[in-house]
């Protein structure tokens, strides 16, 4: 055959064989760099597995020895309630989770560089919990990295959404989200970047607060990605109600949080701002003209904002300005101004998990081809160009600070939106409902509702109204979204199959108002919860 001819000539030969050396080698020192990774991630799983049986066997006794007791009536008391009855001697529960660095154990990321490196003392956070008297007990998954709104990692696997197993509980503080929802437990702590305090409280139907960056201490904390000065990383709680939330910020803005960090400003809870109840004004939106929101983000919306006019508040129309600019080239401008190197080297040596994969793969691209695909995509799917563009990083500290600069100009021209409007709080939509696992990674630009507020660094908290009807899923036939891109596509198939699947309203307040901002989610849990209940 002329094929095998042509297949014999040697210089043929020659490159087959340098191309399958070259294979092979690449193969080998992938391998030989993961190593260490495949090493250490079966020790974790096999100290997961020894707690766990621990747990069950603690569990056991306790069967045991008081066979009468039912826990089920304890786990469902807000915590507020709990607090009571354990001041009134009525009970004495020790379990207040927590996940942060907490003495002799290891907060991973999901990233087996960070195995077996167990943290010498606790974290701020930690310390003053505890000196209030809780008692971390768990230590929740999260995302490879917590740089991904899903809730996966090569070490722990993936963690399912209680509320649906198809469908993943967010990110990236996810196990937090499904432990809660399913009355695991009555407290726990996040990290939010883009909305990982908030997706996975959205997601699980419970609620969650991201506070102002430095309101809480940060120090003892593990992160992937350190050092960011916009767009940063910040320390928030999650819980099954609003009071939760407000005792575990009554708890940790004290004195004792500013004494061992003293980098946190000295500003107790609010308690008058909390309780007041004047009537507010309040700004809303149902969508930020950049993610389309689904039928059910924006019903819950309509719904809040119509419950809260009829309590008496002025609930008034606002407009996000230019909130593509603000997501791409102020958003993700500062999430990859390193061009991600900080986020690959984490990585290094490491399995990456598959909801990262996309990220990773994107970033591990040199600059040239980058820049190449930005120019391509600009023709096909300008999200996406625009996503290659920022993913270039931005070069040199000078334009790095023409970037905060930027950052500080849209703070201020929407604080003077906002104070035109002589707004108290804003209200919007979160993102809802559950994604399909894997989805988050392909449907990225659709945390805008929320990132925004990591940009801006205002308080924002998430809490349930409602749960997706027939109605809302029938709905999507006719979602398009503004790009109709793959990002749009992604989104819509993402919420498919959500019928009773919980959704949250987004409530907002400006710099420093954590206090005026649960407030304003108390009044909009307890609204929502006076409407559903039979007079
Ligand atoms: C193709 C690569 C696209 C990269 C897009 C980046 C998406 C950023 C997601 C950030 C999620 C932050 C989660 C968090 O709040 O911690």
């Amino acid at each position: 055959m002329p094929g095998m001819i042509w297949l014999s000539h040697p210089l043929v030969v020659l490159l087959l064989v340098a191309l399958l050396g070259a294979v092979l080698l690449g193969a080998t020192v992938l391998f030989w760099r993961q190593a260490p990774a495949r090493s250490k991630i079966p020790r974790a799983q096999k100290r997961r597995e020894e707690a766990l049986r621990r747990m069950a066997a603690l569990a056991e006794r306790l069967r045991q020895q008081e066979p009468e007791l039912d826990p089920k009536p304890i786990l469902e008391l807000p915590l507020e309630m709990l607090v009571q009855k354990m001041l009134a001697d009525e009970l004495s529960l020790e379990s207040v989770l927590c996940s942060y660095l907490e003495e002799g154990h290891d907060s991973s990321c999901g990233l087996a560089q960070f195995l077996e490196k167990p943290a010498a003392k606790d974290g701020v956070i930690v310390k003053v919990l505890k000196a209030q008297g809780a008692i971390p007990f768990v230590k929740t998954n999260i995302s490879q990295t917590l740089q991904s709104y899903d809730c996966s990692n090569p070490i722990y696997g993936q963690t399912l959404n209680p509320q649906n197993l198809k469908k993943t509980p967010g990110g990236s503080s996810g196990g937090e989200g499904a432990l809660l929802a399913e009355g695991g437990s009555i407290l726990g702590m996040g990290t939010d970047t883009g909305g990982s305090i908030r997706i996975p409280a959205s997601f699980c139907g419970v609620c969650g607060i991201r506070v102002t960056g430095y309101r809480l201490s940060y120090s003892g904390v593990a992160s992937a990605v350190k050092g960011r000065k916009a767009g940063i990383t910040v320390a928030g709680p999650l819980a099954r109600d609003v009071e939760s939330l407000a005792l575990c910020l009554r708890a940790l803005l004290s004195e004792h949080m500013h004494r061992l960090d003293p980098t946190t400003p000295f500003l107790p809870f609010r308690e008058q701002v909390y309780s007041s109840n004047r009537p507010l004004r309040i700004g809303y939106y149902e969508s930020d003209g950049f993610t389309q929101p689904s039928p059910s983000m924006a019903r819950a919306v309509k719904l809040t904002s119509r419950l809260l006019r009829d309590a008496g508040h002025q609930v008034i129309p606002f407009s996000v300005p230019r909130t593509e600019y603000a997501f791409f080239h102020l958003y993700q401008g500062t999430l990859f101004a390193d061009g991600g190197a900080t986020l690959l080297e984490k990585l290094q040596g490491d399995i990456v998990d598959p909801s990262m994969k996309n990220t990773v793969n994107s970033l591990r691209l040199p600059d040239s081809l980058k820049r190449f695909l930005a120019w391509i995509w600009k023709y096909i799917e300008p999200r996406v160009s625009q996503i290659f563009e920022m993913l270039c990083g931005v070069g040199t500290p000078k334009k790095l600070w023409e970037l905060h600069q930027a950052v500080e100009e849209y703070q201020q021209e929407f604080i003077a939106k906002w104070r035109s409007l002589d707004l108290d709080v804003l209200l919007s939509p979160a993102l809802d409902p559950a994604f399909y696992i894997g989805y988050p990674a392909k449907a990225n630009t659709s945390i805008s509702y929320l990132a925004l507020y990591n940009l801006l660094n205002f308080p924002a908290g998430v809490v349930p109204v409602t749960t997706v009807t027939p109605q809302d899923e029938k709905e999507l036939a006719f979602y398009k979204g503004y790009y109709r891109d793959s990002s749009d596509k992604n989104f819509l198939e993402a919420v498919r199959g959500s019928v009773g699947l919980s959704v949250a309203v987004q409530c907002i307040a400006l710099p420093w108002e954590e206090e005026l901002c649960l407030r304003f989610m108390k009044e909009v849990e307890t609204l929502v919860k006076n409407q559903m209940e039979p007079k």
